[in-house]
């Protein structure tokens, strides 16, 4: 791997903290960062090499996944903050680039390393355009190595504003300098989906129309609005994961990838499936889309309060905090499968899974009828991304003498192990190696983007109605309608309460299978 210098924009905020220092440190023990690398971290506040160094100690103690405990440890760690320098800049004013300029290319000599630059935007997007101008007017995007710049969501607020960033960036970067992160491609079971495909002919017979009944994408989560009033309040569900995560794993699940695919063939075929998505009308978005808003409830025994009473939230807002959807992709291999996709916040669990239902082999009523008297439940293939990883491939069977009952069995196709790389490493080691193929082309951005476009005029004209649901359930009831309306439920949603509070690992401790609501 190539010495790089990683210029960082947001080293004194909350993400570098939480999640980009931790991944550096990750990449650094398990010797994934170049055997050269310089970090150059930048804000406002006044802070000396000493003091971000000693962030990053703190960050790495906080949230690494591996703490330095040991003398060995410590030794390595303090290694690694050896290569952080600090720099105080603002990103509206030219001479900080000029002082900045200097102090990377110090840098470079003092380390004898080439020009690679990788320019890491962890600020707010009002300053995407003003940094990528900025970095090309002072000379820094003026290499005699590579350069690349790694930009953080969200990329735009809609079509317009999207294209305009792109249009922006472009001046300063050609698209494969550009890794736009989507913190869910990082994700190791989304990671897998290609390679399980790739290099298994079974699975891509069966991931067809004519095995499968419906997909199902949920990501659900138990937090409220946390800090982010100002941001989330402008954003709703739609925004801040339905247009980038959520259609990110459809396309991940939906291409059909040959044994010999590259980076490029990835994302051509991704852009096919947003090309093939069926585009919603103003008249049917209303049937196709459920907004909700949490009002108040319990979660987990705790009350909460209602999205519109959380601090910093205006009392009339009608924001959405709950999306599902019911989407078409009008393709050879998808014609005719619903997928239905869910997303919101204050729900009962956190809960982010892909569920694939195969179809049922008997066709006729009265062996259908017989069959779910018998136990028979339909063929799942489960990717659990949250709050456990793992895939599982649910099947029947019987035991002798069980009075002809079929029960629900699992096969682990893949555990999570402790200890293995996040998504931001995993995001992070493949900007080093300037390997796109799980961040955002442009292509799929504005694909997304035009795609929930109807959707976002549909819910300022109120052509939606937005549904209260409680905080602490599954959303709102016309979720459920809109898989009952083809027959179909969501899986594995706790209804009962029977798993209030348990991991998905407990609430399958001793059961054959983890499919603890399968007769919904
Ligand atoms: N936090 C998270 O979990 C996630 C964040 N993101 C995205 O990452 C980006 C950063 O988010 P986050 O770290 O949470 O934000 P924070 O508000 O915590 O940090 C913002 C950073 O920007 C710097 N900054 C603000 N204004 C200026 C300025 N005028 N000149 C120079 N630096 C400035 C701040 O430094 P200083 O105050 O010292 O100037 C600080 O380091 C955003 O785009 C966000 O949407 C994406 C996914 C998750
Ligand atoms: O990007 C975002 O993702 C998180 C959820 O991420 P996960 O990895 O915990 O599933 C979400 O809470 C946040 O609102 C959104 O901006």
């Amino acid at each position: 791997m190539e010495a790089t210098t990683i210029v960082l924009f947001g080293a004194t905020g909350d993400l570098a903290k939480r999640k980009i220092y931790p991944a550096l440190y990750n990449l650094f023990v398990d010797g994934k960062l170049p055997k050269a690398f310089s970090v150059v971290g930048l804000g406002r506040r006044e802070w000396s090499d000493e003091k971000l160094q000693d962030n990053v100690g703190k960050s790495i103690a906080e949230f690494s996944r591996r703490k330095a405990v040991s003398e060995e440890e410590q030794g390595k760690l303090n290694e690694f903050l050896a290569a952080f320098r600090y720099c105080v800049l603002d990103v509206g004013n030219e001479e900080d680039y000029k002082k900045l300029l200097t102090l990377v290319e110090n840098r470079e000599e003092e380390l004898g390393i080439p020009q690679n630059r990788l320019f890491y935007l962890s600020v707010g997007p009002e300053f995407f355009e003003t940094i990528a101008f900025r970095i090309k007017s002072s000379g820094l995007g003026t290499t005699k190595g590579w350069k690349r710049l790694v930009i953080e969501k969200p990329f735009g607020h809609d079509l317009a504003t999207a294209r305009d960033l792109n249009e922006k960036l472009s001046a300063a970067f050609s698209e494969e300098e550009i890794f736009r992160i989507d913190h869910y491609l990082g994700k190791p079971v989304v990671q897998k989906l290609e390679m399980l495909q790739q290099a298994n002919p079974v699975l891509q017979a069966f991931w067809t129309n004519r095995y499968i009944a419906n997909v199902q994408i949920t990501a659900n989560e138990t937090v409220g609005v946390e800090e982010r009033a100002g941001y989330y309040d402008k954003s709703g569900a739609l925004r801040d994961m339905f247009q980038n995560h959520m259609l990110q794993l459809l396309m991940m699940l939906a291409i059909h990838l040959p044994s010999d695919s590259t980076s490029e063939d990835v994302r051509a075929k991704k852009k096919g499936v947003m090309e093939a998505l069926v585009p919603l009308q103003a008249e049917t978005v209303a049937s196709r889309i459920i907004r909700g808003q949490y009002k108040d409830g319990a979660i987990k025994g705790e009350p909460v309060v209602a999205y519109t009473a959380e601090p910093g939230i205006p009392a009339d807002t009608r924001n959405d905090t709950f999306i599902a959807g019911k989407l078409e992709i009008d393709n050879y291999f998808w014609r005719g499968v619903p997928v239905y996709i869910r997303t919101g916040k204050r729900l009962k669990e956190k809960s982010t899974r892909i569920v694939i239902e195969f179809k049922e082999p008997l066709k006729q009523a009265s062996q259908a009828a017989q069959a779910k008297e018998s136990g028979i439940v339909p063929n799942l293939l489960v990717f659990e991304l949250a709050p456990n990883e793992g895939i599982t491939l649910q099947l029947n069977t019987r035991e002798p003498g069980a009075g002809g009952v079929f029960k629900p069995m699992n096969v682990d196709l893949h555990t999570h192990r402790d200890n293995t790389a996040e998504a931001y490493e995993n995001l992070i080691h493949d900007a080093f190696l300037g390997d796109s193929t799980f961040f955002a082309h442009w292509d799929e951005v504005e694909l997304s983007w035009a795609w929930v476009e109807p959707i976002l005029k549909a819910f300022e004209n109120e052509q939606v109605p937005l549904r209260l649901y409680e905080a602490g359930s599954y959303g709102p009831k016309e979720s459920d309608e809109l898989l009952a309306e083809d027959g179909f439920h969501w899986w594995f949603d706790d209804i009962e309460g029977k798993n209030e509070g348990k991991t998905q690992e407990q609430a399958t401790e001793g059961e054959e299978t983890y499919a603890y609501h399968a007769n919904h």
